[in-house]
């Protein structure tokens, strides 16, 4: 039977205890999330892309951005030409160190103008709408840009109790669960991956819903 993938949605708040439950109690460290979200977003990615391709990473100063830098250093570690959009300046200390390794990897700090490949690791679950001046005028070129766009969790745009411009992305890779923001995207062209990030099957049980059918595909391609 195939997952359900609305039935099995959460909302923000469910998905972050879930989430925030099994890194306290399991002692996983979120780097280690961070290095999975990041391996499926880069496999996503190369999956699309071709050897001479231009793959622009764009990062926020997060959690989010921290696993598209992951991905940055995994594509470039793999041959890829990885080029990086960080509009805000990266501080906060896992970004901060993905962004170091990403760049000793060879990604270029360069926010090119016509990337094959635009990602958008920019914000993910603490986005805030409304989004500002910045990322909307980023949302506007990505949009009209004749790119492939990935976005990484959550489309920055997409977030409870607002709406916004968002980025349009044709491919989204959600992290551990399905999110009830983007139910609306299922009847859309924009496919949809959900991507193992090693919570166990008892903490999705717990709040009720089915965990993805990971044992099979870490990499769980919804529509
Ligand atoms: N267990 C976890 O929490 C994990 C989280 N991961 C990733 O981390 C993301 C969440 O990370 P974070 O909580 O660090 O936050 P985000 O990366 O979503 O956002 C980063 C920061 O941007 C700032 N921000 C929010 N709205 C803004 C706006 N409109 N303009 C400018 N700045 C704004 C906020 O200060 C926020 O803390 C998830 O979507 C997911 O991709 C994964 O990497 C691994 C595991
Ligand atoms: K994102």
């Amino acid at each position: 039977m195939k997952y359900d993938f609305i039935a099995n949605a959460l909302s923000l708040q469910a998905f972050k205890e879930m989430d925030y439950k099994a890194v306290a109690e399991l002692a996983l460290p979120i780097e280690l999330m961070m290095e999975n979200a990041g391996l499926h977003l880069a496999r996503v990615i190369a999956r699309k892309a071709s050897p001479k391709s231009t793959i622009l990473i764009g990062a926020g100063n997060g959690n989010n951005g921290g696993g598209g830098l992951v991905a940055a250093r995994r594509l470039a570690a793999w041959g890829y030409n990885v080029y990086l959009d960080l509009p805000i300046e990266i501080t906060k200390e896992l970004p901060l160190q993905q962004l170091k390794r990403a760049l000793l990897y060879g990604a270029k700090r360069e926010a090119i103008k016509n990337p094959d490949v635009w990602v958008d690791a920019y914000l993910g679950f603490s986005q805030k709408l409304p989004l500002g001046n910045l990322f909307e005028t980023i949302i506007a070129k990505a949009n009209s840009a004749n790119a492939i766009r990935i976005s990484l969790d959550l489309p920055m745009g997409i977030s409870e109790g607002d709406s916004s411009p968002r980025f349009n992305a044709d491919h989204i890779i959600t992290l551990a669960a399905p999110k009830k923001l983007l139910i609306p995207l299922l009847e859309t062209d924009t496919q949809i991956y959900i991507a193992d990030l090693g919570i166990p099957e008892k903490y999705y049980g717990d709040i009720g819903v089915a965990m993805p059918p990971f044992a099979k595909e870490q990499l769980y391609f919804v529509s």
